[in-house]
């Protein structure tokens, strides 16, 4: 399974995480927005996707810049994640969370207290500041 997601620096330097609602998977952990990438679909246009679906922003697929992924081995029928992770500063709208318990903007510090799901552990090593 391919996920993207997106790491969205605000001008002071922080950024969003949101947090999964408690019901779900990895509930109450927090995660960089983004989703699943569709078959057939475009990675960036997929993040641009489900950034308009999770917190109601609109980006251009073109702002948006690789800074890097992590995976887990897939086991038995188990086929793995992996996860891409793009960062952005520009966008339209303001964030507001449409799935998740919460969000919110986190200096490099606060990123790294925040309980996380194992993935996002290694994709944060990507980002700096
Ligand atoms: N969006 C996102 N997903 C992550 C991150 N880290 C991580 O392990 N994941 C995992 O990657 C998958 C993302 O798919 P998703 O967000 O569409 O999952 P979901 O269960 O909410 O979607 P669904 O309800 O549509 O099936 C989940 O298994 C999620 O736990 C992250 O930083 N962002």
């Amino acid at each position: 399974m391919t996920v993207v997601a997106a790491a969205l620096q605000a001008n002071d330097g922080r950024w969003l995480m949101q947090q999964r609602p408690l019901a779900k998977q990895h509930g109450g952990l927090w995660e960089f927005p983004g989703g699943k990438v569709e078959h057939g679909e475009n990675p960036r246009d997929a993040l641009v996707r489900e950034l308009q679906e999770e917190i109601a922003l609109a980006l251009h697929p073109g702002d948006l810049k690789p800074v890097g992924f992590a995976e887990n081995g897939g086991r038995d029928s188990h086929p793995g994640i992996v996860i891409l992770l793009y960062s952005a500063t520009r966008w339209q709208g303001e964030a507001i969370a449409q799935e998740a318990a919460e969000l919110g903007w986190f200096d490099r510090s606060e990123m790294a207290e925040l309980p996380k799901p194992p993935l996002d552990v290694a994709l944060l090593q990507f980002l700096a500041g």
